[in-house]
């Protein structure tokens, strides 16, 4: 099969045709042009009615990607109602620390509105903001920012007290169901295509752990970063740098799809070969779409039919090549950097790829001072 160049910058909704034809016809919903996806041969090819195609920056041809990075809540797994908890034991830890100040109902209903502003809860929609900081920042951030929005209304109450709060709750993640059946089969036939399999998620170790155990998935993920394993979470590249280091590929030659800004931003930065949206989580097409997405997808089950338009992939052998990315700046440099997409030189070396899952910080236990990106 191969792709035809299409228009830059045009946003495409994709009409399948008829299962007899081989080719699907992309009609712009922007007026910036148009052209024609040609699947040739696969006739019975089917894209979701619903696809969107960002046409500008659909991989070349002959592009498959060598490793796919899933975001972990509202992609692999479903989190609404995990936060939704967590929202409202934390309102109840601040409510009482108002009373125990002898704040005004006033007052304490204004500190718990500023709160769920700043980690974005919608009072009206029982949901969260799309990638708002609470379906898509580390718990970290999260817990700094409710710290800082408290102290600033006049609650008595640390940083400390704040993360004490967050961890009487446990892992509040680790009950989250799957988002489509069979996950663990789903991610099996993927790896039969000679794919890696990596998770990067903001969510912390212990409870990525949790999950991927639920899910029966553990022995399937290659490589897996969480967000109290990085210095900066998505959006920023690092985790995905961290990633393709540990896995030795490139950026360009991963798949990221996710539900939020903060994914689509990561795949967009780092230089991801195709960044997917899916609408399983927090993030609408339209944001997506607008922080980075090339096409959105219902969900991850779709992915297959993506793939499906997409080069084989060889099975990778027991040793594979793989890279070690090489340049004049390191992950510190990048602190102070634009995010933009960077040029990654790399050299090829040989590396076995059915290494057992490690844990971020040990795999890359290493100093950052080897990821380098060349400006
Ligand atoms: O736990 C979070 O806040 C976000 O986690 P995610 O990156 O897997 O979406």
């Amino acid at each position: 099969m191969n792709l035809r160049a299409l228009p830059a910058n045009a946003y495409c909704i994709a009409s399948v045709s008829s299962s007899a034809s081989s080719s699907i016809t992309m009609t712009t919903i922007n007026g910036r042009g148009s052209g024609l996806l040609s699947v040739g041969g696969a006739s019975s090819f089917t894209l979701p009615a619903t696809t969107r195609v960002r046409v500008a920056s659909w991989p070349p041809e002959e592009w498959a990607p060598k490793m796919i990075v899933f975001d972990k809540d509202g992609t692999l797994g479903e989190c609404t109602q995990a936060l939704k908890i967590w929202c409202n034991r934390m309102t109840e830890k601040i409510l009482y620390k108002c009373l125990a100040m002898n704040l005004s109902r006033e007052k304490a209903n204004f500190i718990v509105s500023s709160f769920y502003s700043v980690i974005g809860w919608s009072v009206e929609k029982d949901d969260v903001v799309p990638s708002a900081p609470l379906s898509a920042n580390s718990w970290a951030d999260i817990l700094d920012v409710t710290a800082e929005c408290l102290a600033e209304l006049g609650l008595r109450v640390s940083i400390d007290e704040v993360a004490c709060w967050h961890e009487s709750l446990g892992d509040i993640h680790v009950q989250d169901p799957p988002l489509i059946n069979n996950l663990a089969h789903f991610l099996t036939d993927l790896k039969s295509q000679g794919i890696l399999i990596s998770i990067c998620t903001s969510d912390d170790r212990s409870s990525t752990t949790a999950c991927m155990r639920n899910w029966q998935i553990e022995h399937l993920v290659d490589y897996c970063i969480c967000g109290d394993e990085v210095e900066r979470s998505k959006p920023s590249r690092q985790p995905l740098l961290n990633l393709c280091r540990q896995a030795g590929v490139m950026p360009h030659e991963c798949l990221v799809v996710g539900d939020t800004s903060s994914d689509m931003g990561m795949g967009l930065n780092g230089g991801a070969g195709l960044v997917v949206g899916v609408l399983t989580g927090s993030g609408t097409k339209q944001q997506l779409l607008d922080t980075g997405a090339h096409v959105v997808l219902p969900n991850i089950g779709h992915l297959k039919d993506l793939l499906r338009c997409l080069p084989p992939r060889e099975v990778a052998p027991s040793s594979t090549t793989v890279v070690s990315v090489e340049s004049d700046a390191s992950i510190d440099d990048m602190r102070n950097e634009e995010e933009t997409a960077a040029s990654l030189l790399v050299s090829m070396k040989s590396k076995d790829h059915s290494l057992p899952l490690k844990a971020g910080k040990e795999q890359t236990g290493d100093n950052d001072d080897d990821v380098s990106v060349l400006s």
